[in-house]
């Protein structure tokens, strides 16, 4: 039976339990509205740890004044219910109160792998992640924390805060979950309308044909237009199609380590992918 946790006193509790017993944990953390890729995220947690907590919580601190925070799709039954069916130990659900409180006056600012690419477009977006994420791994203290490579920035920020801070998390990052034609799974994907919806796998078509581009030998410059051609040709609004280092996410020094991302817009929805090169 899944454990649903509402409190970080509670959380502490259900932590101690299994201390106590001699389990260890990984930590999930998600914004609800569960698809395939999180439950990917908890399989290979489950295959890290004895026990899986996952955590649902819309942070608002890592949205915009004008993004999407009121309308992010929230589904509480439906995602405890995918959660208990996937076996996991525990659910962390808090409110904003129980998060922030009223009196709230601190956060993490991140620099390095957090400068440019998602930043340019969400400047206050990794301030939030990183704000909210050390407060789960600190209010958990599982021993490993797994996140998806799909926002690949975000794993990157949360590696190097971990590291900064040296929070005793192992962090681990999860292979990219995509549909059949190629569309990374997100619970953004709900916005799209039935015609949107066929041409979004096109990113993720743009970011091969400049791989590909870049394999037969043409530049850099001439790889990353052709894929900001492709994805224009289908109405994208692309916000950035970049390449960088996959270690750091600093300027390219060697394409043998390098790692193509992108963000766009089709209509009122904001994709992202990246993959290796
Ligand atoms: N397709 C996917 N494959 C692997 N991991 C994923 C995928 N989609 C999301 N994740 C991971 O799940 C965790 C929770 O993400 P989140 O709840 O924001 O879901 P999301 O689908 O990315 O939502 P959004 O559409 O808001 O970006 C993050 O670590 C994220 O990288
Ligand atoms: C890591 C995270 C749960 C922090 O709110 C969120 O950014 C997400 O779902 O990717
Ligand atoms: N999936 C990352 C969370 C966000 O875009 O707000």
């Amino acid at each position: 039976m899944t454990k649903v946790c509402r409190t970080i006193a509670s959380l502490r509790q259900t932590q101690s339990a299994l201390k106590a017993a001699g389990r260890s944990s990984a930590l999930v953390p998600t914004m609800g509205a569960l698809h395939d890729g999180h439950l990917a995220l908890v399989t290979h947690a489950a295959s890290l740890a004895d026990a899986v907590i996952a955590t649902i919580f819309v942070n608002p601190t890592q949205f915009g004044p004008n993004e999407d925070l009121d309308r992010y799709p929230r589904q509480e039954q439906a995602d405890l219910d995918a959660l208990q069916r996937a076996g996991v130990h525990a659910v962390f659900m808090p409110d904003v109160e129980e998060m922030y409180g009223s009196h709230d006056a601190t956060r993490i600012l991140m620099e390095g792998p957090a400068l440019g690419l998602e930043s340019d477009f969400r400047p206050h977006f990794f301030q939030g992640v990183a704000t909210v994420v050390s407060r789960l791994l600190l209010a958990s203290m599982c021993d490993i924390a797994v996140f998806g490579e799909k926002d690949y920035q975000q794993l990157l920020v949360i590696k190097r805060m971990v590291a900064d801070l040296k929070i005793p998390v192992a962090i681990q990052g999860s292979p990219t979950v995509r549909e059949a034609d190629g569309l990374a799974l997100s619970s953004r994907n709900a916005y799209l309308s039935e015609d949107e919806r066929e041409r979004a796998p096109e990113l993720n078509r743009a970011l091969q044909i400049c791989r590909e581009t870049l394999r037969s030998g043409a530049s850099e410059a001439d790889a990353l237009a052709k894929a900001v051609a492709h994805v224009k040709a289908f109405d994208f609004r692309p916000d950035y199609i970049e390449l960088r280092d996959a270690q750091t996410l600093g300027p390219l020094q060697d394409l043998g380590s390098a790692r193509l991302l992108a963000a766009a817009w089709l209509g009122k929805t904001r994709l992202i992918d990246n993959i290796a090169v």
